[in-house]
């Protein structure tokens, strides 16, 4: 299995630490808002990256990370007058409606920030025993500057990099390229104890600290969206590597932009929708059969049209599901015909296409067109003419869902709309629930009904009806 490492800018041979075993590390979401489509493009891929590791044989060990003490959530709860950690628990409940609404499976740990912050104090003070990390005015800096080997991942030597850096007035730091570990408390804002000042961590240690922390000193993948590569993968390399005293990573796999009009697709750009607006539009599975199209580290333009496409490509996929399912229940139940097996001998070539192109560096595009060529000879082969057998149309169902699976396709959420958007919600407010935010869980059931739709509390769970 081959898979590009921008480390070294090559496509290497995948080689895990331990036979038989993957560890990855994902950057999850900073949590104050809905996630948009953009964000939706790492998370679907990733997870259909461990889904076909899992169906190579490997153990994999996937750690997705929440954010849920930073600048943003902060300015949130502010904005709306509530306090930071009831800002981070609702959108961590919206977080998992929508991964739940695309198919995407949990991580084997999802740590928050706050849940590390003993580590991130005890990681902090190694790096500044070792010489790595300074304090200033209440604050911790890193010195890049003690880090030979800064802007390895970017490909970026030091000092271009602090030629082209300014320090702000505000700043108390050494060199312009210094980043924070820890951030004085300021006034009415979170703030935890630590031997050189309350405070609370910055961003870029929260991952340093529970890669090592959940995974170990060395990972096999760790991945992100591009736009992560610099500062905040360079700066995890820069903390790790100097803390651990070893290789913080082995390969480095960065997702392509999705874009609209040909700009990245951002927040701060307000070019965006979000996942639950598209999933109202188009349906979840057709976001993440839309992804699959495309190569990872391709860009790709969101419209209307791709949409529409993918959508299509996804029906045609369901009909053709549908319809040997239904064959595998009712035609009739006889040996399988010589021409049947001729068929069945051939689907070992489409597993070995449809693992030689994951292989070659994850390409989902190819994969996804190998799925296609199965499904139309499969359609072809049980053609009403053919009388086809129920065996057959069984074994011709199974070879489908084989590769559908894979990729975390045919999961059921092919359906536009109002239903998915009230699962999530509902979703949302059980994850609410649980974690004792019945303001939250109050708000969702209120949203719900301004939608029309009356919720019922059965032993069952959760039933829902329209108004
Ligand atoms: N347009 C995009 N295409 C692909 N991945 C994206 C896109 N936008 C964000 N991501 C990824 O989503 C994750 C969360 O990103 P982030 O919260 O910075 O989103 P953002 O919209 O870029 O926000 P901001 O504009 O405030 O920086 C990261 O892994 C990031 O790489
Ligand atoms: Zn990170």
């Amino acid at each position: 299995m081959k898979i590009y490492n921008t480390l070294t800018r090559k496509k290497e041979e995948f080689v895990p630490i331990t036979k038989g075993e993957v560890k990855i590390y994902t950057c999850g979401p900073t949590v104050y808002n809905f996630i948009h489509v953009g964000n939706a493009r790492p998370i679907i891929l990733f997870d259909t990256f461990r889904r076909y590791l899992e169906y190579r044989g490997y153990k994999v060990t996937f750690v997705q990370n929440f954010t849920d003490v930073d600048d943003k959530v902060i300015g949130k709860a502010n904005e709306e007058g509530t306090t930071y950690d009831k800002i981070a628990e609702r959108y961590i409940g919206e977080y998992f409606a929508d991964a739940h609404g695309l198919g995407v499976r949990d991580a084997d740990i999802h740590p928050k920030a706050t849940e590390n912050i003993e580590e991130i104090i005890a990681f902090i003070q190694g790096l500044i025993d070792k010489g790595y990390a300074y304090v200033s005015e209440g604050d911790v800096y890193y010195s890049t500057e003690q880090f030979p080997e800064y802007g390895k991942l970017s490909h970026q030597p030091l000092e271009d990099l602090e030629a082209g850096a300014r320090v702000g007035v505000s700043e108390s730091k050494r060199a312009p390229m210094d980043f924070a570990l820890w951030k004085a408390a300021k006034p009415g804002e979170p703030a935890w104890d630590a031997p050189w000042g309350r405070g609370r961590p910055g961003w870029h240690i929260e991952c340093s600290v529970m890669a090592g922390r959940y995974l170990g000193e060395t990972i096999d993948i760790h991945c992100g969206g591009q736009d992560l590569i610099f500062p905040h993968h360079e700066n995890e390399i820069a903390q790790s590597e100097a803390h651990n005293g070893c290789d913080f990573v082995h390969y480095w796999m960065h997702n392509g932009f999705l874009s609209i009009d040909n700009r990245k697709m951002s927040k701060s750009l307000g070019n965006f929708f979000t996942v639950r607006e598209a999933a109202g539009a188009y349906g979840y599975e057709t976001i993440r059969m839309f992804m699959l199209s495309a190569h990872y580290r391709s860009p790709l333009n969101y419209s209307e049209e791709s949409l529409m496409q993918a959508k299509a490509a996804l029906d045609r996929l369901y009909t053709a599901a549908d319809n040997l399912k239904f064959l595998s229940e009712t035609a009739p139940d006889l040996p399988k015909t010589p021409e049947e097996t001729a068929f069945t001998d051939t689907f070992g070539g489409y597993r070995a296409r449809f693992i030689d192109a994951m292989d070659d560096d994850f390409n989902t595009a190819d994969a996804v067109s190998v799925l296609f060529e199965l499904v139309r000879a499969a359609n072809a082969a049980t053609a009403q003419e053919n009388k086809p057998t129920r065996g057959f149309a069984a074994e011709c169902l199974a070879m489908v869902r084989e590769l559908a699976d894979v990729l975390g396709l045919l999961y059921g959420r092919n359906e536009n709309s109002l239903d998915d958007e009230v699962e999530a919600l509902i979703e949302a407010r059980q994850a609410a629930r649980k974690a004792k935010n019945f303001r939250e869980a109050d708000r969702i059931r209120d949203q719900l009904k301004e939608m029309g739709i009356l919720l019922e509390d059965t032993p069952q769970g959760v039933k829902w009806k329209k108004a």
